[in-house]
């Protein structure tokens, strides 16, 4: 669907080359949801914005559905740009024009007559949930409502592929939440696909299928979102998924450990975390038969993705010179495990 070849791009600021994308390659496959992560800086925005060319490359190909958008004329990209939708961290929303009129706008300089337009635009307001916000202006609407006009209009031209550049990062979880199930309806009803850029891990979890990471320009990682989950090789996917387990004792429970056991130093706290199969097995149990150990669960957390378990256990282990025979043995059973502190 869309395949990105060597794809690279120079600003020049000042006298200053900036290289924000470095020989990008990546194919999204149709129907979908493929999630491009990284940092500030790591060009994310960059690439939204030249799949659709919005942004020119500097060298490289983006094919769309067989057509090489880096060789259209003016005229051809108009065109095209119809089966591309892109939707902003910020809206873009025209203010002096009410919902009905934004939604109708890429309609009408598409050159559709009036009625046409009207029921397009009465099917999309249904789609996303505005039908009574029709007349109202984007100065009366909620941060989520003006998403959902800017999906709306988006959609106004059926496209093959939407764009979400930071497209929940100005919304609050629970409205991020619902805009982020939209959009996971929209593919699955109209099969379209989406990419989404976005520098929250969460937003990944909740939507995508396939994940790229991307670092100083550069794609350091992609795949099944799955996968990348259950054996992040890079830093930086490393950190991103750490982002989403649980980092640090609260600091009531710490002091309270402090109090509790103050003089023990050989007991340890110890970070678990875990993904997929090897949650179901009783590891814990396991571990205290075999080692002759004491475990004290002090945090459990488990999330789901695409069905699979993943988390965190922080638990407090006693056993003196047994503990660094349990650390390896987790280890050998593929948990991630990492000593917090001592007790
Ligand atoms: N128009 C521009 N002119 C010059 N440099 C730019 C321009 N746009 C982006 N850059 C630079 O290109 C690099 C990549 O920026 P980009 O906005 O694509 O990153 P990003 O991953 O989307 O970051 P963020 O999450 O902060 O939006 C940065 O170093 C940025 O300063």
């Amino acid at each position: 669907m869309i395949r990105i070849k060597s794809l690279t791009k120079i600003y020049h600021s000042n006298g200053i080359d900036i290289k924000a994308l470095d020989n990008v390659n990546l194919n999204i496959e149709k129907g979908d949801i493929f999630g491009i992560i990284g940092p500030s800086g790591a060009g994310k925005s960059t690439l939204i914005r030249c799949i659709n060319m919005l942004e020119k490359p500097t060298y490289g190909s983006i094919e769309i559905d067989g057509v090489e958008m880096t060789k259209l004329s003016p005229a051809e990209l108009k065109e095209m740009r119809k089966k591309v939708g892109i939707i902003f961290q910020h809206f873009n929303l025209l203010s002096s024009r009410t919902v009905k009129g934004n939604v109708a706008f890429p309609l009408e300089i598409a050159g559709l007559d009036k009625k046409t337009i009207d029921n397009r635009v009465k099917e999309l307001l249904a789609l996303v949930g505005l039908s009574n916000k029709a007349n109202s202006y984007p100065s009366q609407l909620s941060g989520g409502q003006k998403q959902r006009v800017g999906i709306a209009r988006a959609l106004a031209n059926n496209p093959k592929v939407l764009l979400c550049d930071e497209a929940t990062s100005a919304l609050d979880p629970e409205t991020t939440l619902s805009i982020l199930n939209l959009l996971k309806d929209i593919n699955r009803e109209f099969g379209i696909t989406i990419v989404v850029v976005t520098h929250e891990m969460n937003v990944v979890k909740q939507i995508c299928n396939k994940v790229a990471v991307m670092e100083k320009g550069r794609i350091v990682e992609q795949g099944l979102l799955v996968e990348i989950f259950a054996n992040p090789k890079s830093k930086i996917a490393q950190n991103f998924l750490r982002s989403l387990t649980f980092s640090e004792l609260p600091e009531e429970l710490k002091d309270k450990i402090r109090n509790l056991h103050r003089g023990h130093l050989e007991w340890k706290i110890v970070k678990i975390n875990f993904f997929g199969e090897v949650t179901a097995e009783p590891i814990l149990t396991s571990v205290i038969k075999k080692f002759d150990v004491d475990i004290n669960v002090l945090y459990g957390n488990i999330d789901h993705i695409q069905g699979i378990p993943y988390g965190t256990l922080i638990v407090e282990l006693r056993g003196n010179n047994k503990i660094e025979g349990v650390l390896r043995y987790l280890q050998e059973l593929g948990l991630e495990v990492e000593v917090i502190g001592n007790v």
